[in-house]
């Protein structure tokens, strides 16, 4: 027998309207802290076999308007998921992959005097680590976490030294240095004026600040930005408690509406 979490009554009645009324929902949803616990390392994220077959499922039921938006690389995304037949935008919106068209072209590579400068801030304090994702510098800091502050102060200093069309965004433990243009906002912004998406009410999953600008976008075309509890949503009422719940959730979606 399969033992599921017990869901929220907010995310219980969402589940119960999307059910009755695929055809008007679209569902978006984060990855690492929304659909797979959070890891020490990125590349330690454990992922449940049977996640990606219950991902195609959510979005058969929903006639395909069903999409990840996630700062990781897509390339990062099929490692763990394979591709389970999504769309998918990555990168914090600078990435997309659509059904109908290749995987746009990534952005072009962080400067090389902006990857010098966040080299030498990394080397200098044991425990950060770089993840470099081409157009995106990561600057991990949860193997060290005293040295967040100082990160976030010297990152900024250097796209400021610099004068790089480049913002910060702040994650779980992690600083991210993003091309300024894109979001996770834009990225749903995108996916709703494409088919099937279209024309139907967005809802949004995710745990982190990144999401807000997405949950942003969802709430104001009428939607939903549903947040899921962990270092960044802390108020005790997040809709769910866990990313086991949004896999209850879309567990509960996949299988379709009781007979
Ligand atoms: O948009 P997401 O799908 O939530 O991706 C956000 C970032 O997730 C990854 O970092 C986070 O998850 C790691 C694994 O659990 C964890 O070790 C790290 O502390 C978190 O910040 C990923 O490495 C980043 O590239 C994503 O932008």
């Amino acid at each position: 027998m399969l033992l599921m979490p017990t869901l929220g009554a907010m995310a219980a009645d969402v589940a119960r309207r999307v059910l009755a009324e695929p055809d008007r929902y679209a569902l978006y949803s984060d990855f690492d802290g929304t659909l797979v616990e959070i890891a020490l390392r990125p590349e330690d994220v454990l992922v449940p076999p049977d996640l990606p077959m219950r991902l195609a499922r959510v979005r058969a039921m929903l006639g395909g308007a069903f999409a990840l938006i996630t700062g990781r690389s897509l390339r990062e995304i099929e490692a763990h998921v394979g591709d389970a037949g999504l769309e998918a935008s990555g990168l914090h919106g600078i990435e997309f992959r659509f059904d109908d068209e290749a995987a746009r072209a990534p952005a072009r590579e962080a400067p090389h005097h902006l990857i010098a400068e966040v080299v030498g801030i990394v080397a200098a304090d044991p425990g950060l680590r770089l993840e470099h994702k081409g157009p995106i510098l990561a600057v991990h800091y949860r193997e060290a976490p005293a040295a967040g502050g100082r990160v976030k102060i010297a990152l900024e200093q250097a796209v400021a030294a610099l004068r790089l069309p480049y913002h910060l965004k702040e994650g779980r433990a992690v600083v991210e240095i993003i091309p300024n243009g894109t979001s996770k906002g834009t990225a749903l912004a995108d996916f709703m004026r494409r088919t099937p998406y279209v024309g139907r009410i967005p809802i949004m999953i995710g745990d982190d600040r990144a999401d807000e600008d997405a949950f942003a976008v969802a709430e104001a075309a009428g939607g939903l930005g549903l947040k899921v509890a962990g270092e960044h949503f802390r108020g005790g009422d997040e809709p769910f408690r866990n990313p086991g719940e949004v896999r209850a959730f879309l567990a509960l979606i996949a299988a379709g509406p009781a007979r």
